[in-house]
């Protein structure tokens, strides 16, 4: 009897740990809450204060502090590591709040992220300062854009759309208020309309008009009309739309002046006007001429989205600009509307002069890093703004099908706008088979 119960017992042990080891590839965030967290969340406890001392991330304490802290015995006054104020479990890793002492700053425990990783035996561990004086660990315990799935409760609000996981495990949100004009670039299939899909998904939700210029005939955002105020999908109705967007943003300025204010958002909200969103797919489509009668349509379009670009946020309009490149070789004014557009998503690209282009002028840092983006990883890219930082981030992979659903459900959002009204794209009277995020909006999350 007892042989069988040993029996029973081991093959308990082995199947548990048969299924930790499965659960550990196949379903690390629950592994990751049911192992993980509690070993690391010990492990950083136990060995806090000598990993940060073997870090060289303490200080000498302060006079009073080394009264209190002195070791009476040696009569030695200990080094000390930043005061831990927080520690939270999250679905994929570790937070830890730190108030950092005199001496230290967020950029020491950056250089040392690598040193703590390992310390702690967890996947990555990034640094964030969060108010002065504060900084925030994030450790993850797995690697999370390997399967993204989006954190929880992460919705779309004001002007701002959460578009993909950060390698932190935060959402990457591109906020059109913070970063008003952005470029999307990358090679072929390194998952750019994807990105720009879990956009449009977030902004169809939200008061805004969307307005749709593909060259390449509309074979990605037509299937987005019913939200879309306006799609054109020829450089000559491109260079038409955009003339009707200057004007637009003419007489946004005049409202303005009428108020005596230097921004829409300053504006009474009954007189604000709508904030518009251009997206533009493949951007090269519209500064390459076939012709020499095709250069004055060209000139056009270039004057127009650098009038755009430099000065439309003030009144509401925004590009969100994607190309596979976009340098030089573009010819006159690509360069110029490339410095306007400051938000830089970066996905796979084929050669190092790409990265620069999309990342040196802002986060020079980040160029290497985008030309090692590994092609199984289509939708990963390097995201950067003008303010230096940036995050490698992943985009949660979402069909044109989905988003079409999406579309159709918020067609209802599609504003007024009259000076529009003769670029509405022709919208299909079938609706689409619904995706699973028709039937429950699925916030653009977990
Ligand atoms: N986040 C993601 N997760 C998983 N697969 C993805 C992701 N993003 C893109 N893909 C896949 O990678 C492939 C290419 O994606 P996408 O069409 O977005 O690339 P692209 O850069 O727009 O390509 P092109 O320039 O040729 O239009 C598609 O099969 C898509 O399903």
């Amino acid at each position: 009897m007892s042989e069988l119960s040993v029996i029973l017992d081991a093959a308990g042990v082995v199947a548990g740990a048969g299924g930790l080891g499965y659960a550990k590839v196949r379903a690390p965030r629950v592994y990751w809450s049911l192992v993980g967290l509690p070993v690391t969340w010990g492990r950083f406890t136990l060995s806090y204060r000598s990993t940060m001392d073997v870090c060289g991330l303490t200080v000498q304490p302060s006079a009073l502090r080394a009264f209190v802290t002195r070791n009476v015995a040696r009569r030695e006054v200990l080094p000390v590591p930043p005061k831990v104020r927080r520690v939270r479990g999250t679905a994929t890793g570790l937070r830890v709040t730190l108030r950092l002492p005199a001496g230290l700053e967020p950029a020491d425990l950056a250089a040392a992220s690598e040193r703590l990783r390992h310390a702690w035996g967890v996947h990555s561990v990034t640094v964030a300062e969060t108010r002065p004086g504060y900084v925030e660990l994030r450790m993850t315990g797995y690697d999370v854009l390997r399967y993204v799935r989006m954190p929880r409760g992460v919705r779309p609000s004001g002007l701002a759309v959460p578009v993909a996981l950060r390698e932190d495990g935060t959402a990457f949100v591109r906020d059109f208020r913070a970063v008003p004009m952005a470029l999307t670039l990358g090679a072929n299939n390194s998952g750019k309309s994807v990105y720009q899909r879990n956009l449009i998904a977030g902004l169809a939700r939200l008061p805004v008009a969307l307005v749709g210029i593909d060259c390449k005939r509309g074979v990605e955002q037509s299937a987005y009309a019913p939200r879309l105020s306006a799609l054109v999908t020829t450089p000559d109705d491109a260079a038409a739309l955009l003339d009707v967007l200057v004007k637009e943003m003419e007489s946004r300025f005049d409202l303005l002046s009428t108020h005596g204010v230097s921004d829409v958002w300053e504006l009474p909200a009954e007189v604000r006007p709508v904030p518009v969103v251009v997206l533009v797919d493949e951007v090269a489509e519209l500064f390459l001429i076939s012709s020499k009668k095709d250069e004055e349509r060209r000139e056009r379009i270039v004057t127009a989205l650098i009038r755009l670009a430099q000065m439309a946020r003030a009144v509401g309009i925004h590009l969100e600009v994607c190309g596979q490149r976009f340098g030089s070789e573009l010819g006159r004014g690509a360069t110029m509307l490339r410095a306007q557009l400051t938000g830089r998503v970066v996905h796979r690209v084929n050669d190092k002069q790409t990265a620069e282009m999309g990342l040196a002028d802002v986060a020079p840092d980040a160029v290497a890093v985008a030309g090692l983006i590994p092609a199984e990883r289509p939708g990963t890219a390097v995201a950067a703004d003008s303010s230096g930082g940036w995050s490698k981030i992943r985009t949660p992979h979402t069909s044109r099908e989905q988003v079409s659903a999406v579309c159709h459900q918020f067609a209802h959002l599609v504003p007024d706008f009259p000076a529009l009204d003769r670029f509405r794209p022709h919208v299909p009277t079938t609706t689409p088979a619904p995706g699973p995020s028709l039937v429950k909006p699925r916030p653009v999350t977990e």
